[in-house]
């Protein structure tokens, strides 16, 4: 599948041709080295891809765009400067949408500001393939109004710091992520009537258990198994018989090999 974003400003290649960036010859770029009308310029090294990217950034391209309420952003797959710290996230407070460039802190701000109007919760959808940026945009809009909306106190933080705890159980590496959510998060945040965060809620769907005894070939278990492995104490790694990792991927693929052999013998 090819993203395509904006005014055919851009086109990136799917995650697994990673670091390949199409610019559209037609497009408004006109920094970008030309390309034959009609046909799109491929950029392969992850150099180039980082000097456009940015190059975006600056002439204000279109990395984000809305279709009427909808925010498509493109993951940019390295820091881009600025882009999400403490002043931007000043910035889009109380801005309706389009005042300012495309960015996930305006969708986060009129959400909270259609709840306070309309008196009605509001949610927020964040979707697309894997490694599109659902969970990192998910924890920008969870640090935008906990940071602008919150009350200061330590329930603000809390809410942020569930998260490592939340992937360290439930995302692993895949090919084509390498901090891939396998489980669905719908999450609450609560609001008083002074309209201000009192707290949260995180359901958990489908979490892929097969991936504690089987993963594929290049893809890895939970990253708390790799955590506990390196950093419990010797007592906890006795208790759960822990060993190295490597150890665990061999008695694993054992595993895989035995059930492939029982489906074989099955047919
Ligand atoms: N806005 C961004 N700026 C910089 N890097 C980003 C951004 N969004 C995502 N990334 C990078 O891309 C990686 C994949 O993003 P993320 O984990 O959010 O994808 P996802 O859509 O949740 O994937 P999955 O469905 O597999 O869980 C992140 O680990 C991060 O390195």
């Amino acid at each position: 599948m090819i993203v395509d974003i904006g005014a055919d400003a851009l086109t990136i290649e799917p995650l697994h041709q990673r670091g390949k960036v199409c610019v559209n010859p037609r497009s408004h770029l006109h920094l970008l080295p030309p390309a034959p009308l009609g046909q799109l310029k491929l950029y392969e090294s992850t150099k180039e891809f980082k000097e456009i990217i940015l190059l975006c950034v600056e002439n204000d391209a279109l990395l984000r765009t809305y279709v009427a309420n909808i925010l498509i952003a493109v993951n940019p797959y390295f820091d881009i400067p600025n882009l999400y710290g403490p002043e931007a996230i000043k910035s889009y407070k109380g801005k309706s949408l389009g005042t300012l460039p495309p960015h996930v802190y305006a969708i986060a701000d009129k959400a909270y500001r259609d709840m306070k109007v309309l008196k009605m919760s509001q949610s927020i959808i964040v979707s697309g393939e894997s490694g599109a940026g659902k969970t990192e945009n998910t924890k920008f809009v969870l640090r935008y109004l906990t940071t602008t909306y919150g009350t200061g106190q330590d329930i603000d933080e809390r809410i942020v710091e569930a998260n490592p705890l939340l992937e360290a159980f439930g995302n692993a590496k895949t090919v084509r992520n390498n901090n891939s959510s396998r489980f669905g998060k719908f999450v609450e945040i609560h609001f008083n009537e002074k309209v201000q965060i009192v707290g949260g809620f995180v359901s958990h769907y489908l979490l892929e258990k097969s991936r504690i005894c089987v993963q594929s070939s290049d893809e890895r278990n939970y990253h708390i198994f790799y955590r506990l492995c390196a950093g419990a104490t010797e007592d906890l790694k006795k208790k759960l018989r822990l060993d190295s990792p490597d150890h665990f991927r061999v008695r694993a693929q054992i595993l895989h090999l035995y059930v492939q052999s029982c489906g074989e013998k099955n047919k």
